[in-house]
């Protein structure tokens, strides 16, 4: 059995990144972006308002002074603002020149083509300078995953098409007699194929391609068939039969078909039969069957294999630290990836940590890892986590 880290950096080094290619920035959330972009003017590309009000050049608390014309957004006011005067501006608009503040229009009083200033005029300018946001050659940096603020900030940048790396084609494949699809009818000794789906749905987060392919029955020929349908996928990722039973045949029916192992065995709970190499022009990660080990391997290693196939560093799911809600025993030998929820401002440890439970992997918002024979840690002690919930306003 081979540490967790040391399993990762042997995937790593299986990996191929991907060719880019040119997308629409419609299509770019989510995407790693390979070629930085540059900005060609500057943003706001002239002084603007930030307030609905008047642009004067000077003003007295109680002066009056005269509107001369008005800016608004998209329709500049070309002339200059002098001493007495003042021009109506709305926000975004440009200041004209001249001016030096705005005076918000809840600080004013219109009469006709005059404006009395109050009393007691707010002091701020109310003005965003030209460049505040970005100046002409400011680079948005490469590679870098796309997320809903970067794509406005291209936008800004009047980037419409990006370069970001080829999405990675990923190959699923279940295997199991005792396995049906969602939907149809478990005979009384089968179960319902969950794996696939939650993976399935995770990498296409981590930008991957994802194929479902039917489930392999437990037979070298079934095996065999549903391997053969793999075309070209960049990862194959198989789930179940890769532990030690008489129907665990993945490792048995790769090897055959010409499987260059890279390691079989991983000290990790849950995960521990995880396996991986080269099969053809693919990789292939052979995941543990049980739905929460599946789930756990695919944040732990599928995830950062696909971020590395796509230009990303390669680098480990990072983790966070956070205090323990309530003491948890000794750990043992094999590196832990605890399901955990938040609980008075602390990470509660899961009494269930079966590795079949997927309701408690649906209710969990993060894995506590604990080192191999990590010794028993009180309440309060700062314990390391993997996040598995990272966008609250996504619910
Ligand atoms: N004698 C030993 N037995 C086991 C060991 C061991 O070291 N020695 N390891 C255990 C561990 S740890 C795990 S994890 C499992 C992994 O087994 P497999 O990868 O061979 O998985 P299966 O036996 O095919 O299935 C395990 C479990 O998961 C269910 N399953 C499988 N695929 C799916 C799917 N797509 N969706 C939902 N559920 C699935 C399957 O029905 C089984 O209940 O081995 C232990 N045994
Ligand atoms: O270690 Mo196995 O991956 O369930 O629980």
């Amino acid at each position: 059995m081979i540490s967790v880290e040391d399993a990762l950096d042997a995937l790593f080094s299986l990996v191929t990144p991907l060719p880019k290619e040119v997308v629409a920035l419609t299509d770019a959330d989510g995407r790693v972006l390979v070629e930085p972009v540059t900005a060609k003017r500057d943003q706001p590309p002239f002084a603007a308002s930030a307030m609905d009000g008047y642009a004067v050049a000077s003003c007295a608390p109680g002066e009056t002074l005269e509107v001369i014309g008005e800016s608004a957004a998209g329709h500049r006011f070309d002339g200059q603002v002098g001493p007495g005067q003042a021009v109506r501006i709305f926000t975004g608009a440009p200041v004209p020149g001249g001016a030096t503040r705005v005076i918000i229009q809840e600080d004013t009083e219109r009469d006709g083509d005059r404006i009395r200033i109050s009393s007691d005029p707010e002091t701020a300018t109310h003005i965003r300078p030209a460049g505040a946001d970005f100046r002409a050659g400011f680079q948005l940096d490469a590679p870098r995953r796309l997320w809903p603020e970067d794509i406005a900030l291209l936008a800004a940048l009047n980037a419409d098409r990006v370069s970001v790396s080829r999405r990675p084609r990923v190959a699923l494949i279940s295997t199991g007699d005792e396995l049906v699809m969602p939907g149809e009818a478990p005979a009384s000794d089968q179960i319902v194929a969950s794996n696939i789906f939650g993976l399935s749905a995770l990498f296409t987060r981590a930008g991957a391609e994802c194929r479902v392919l039917p489930i392999a029955r437990d037979s070298v020929t079934a095996l065999r068939e549903v391997i053969g349908l793999v075309d070209d996928a960049n990862l194959v990722v198989t789930i179940g039969g890769a532990s030690v039973g008489d129907h665990d045949l993945v490792a048995k029916v790769a090897g055959e078909l010409g499987l260059e192992r890279s390691f079989y065995k991983v000290a990790m709970r849950p995960g521990k039969p995880l396996m991986a190499g080269r099969l053809g022009g693919a990789m292939m990660i052979g995941l543990p069957g049980n739905p929460v080990s599946a789930m756990v391997c695919g944040h732990v290693f599928v995830c950062p294999v696909l971020n590395a196939m796509q230009g990303l560093p390669a680098e480990p799911t990072p983790l966070s630290a956070a205090p323990l809600s309530k003491p948890v025993g000794p750990n043992g030998p094999r590196e832990h990836y605890m399901r955990a929820r938040w609980k008075d401002a602390g990470l509660e440890i899961e009494d269930r940590q079966d590795s079949s439970l997927l309701t408690v992997l649906s209710g969990s918002d993060a894995l506590v890892v604990r080192p191999p024979n990590d010794g028993p840690r009180a309440a309060g002690e700062l314990v390391s986590y993997l996040p598995l919930r990272r966008i609250p306003s996504l619910g």
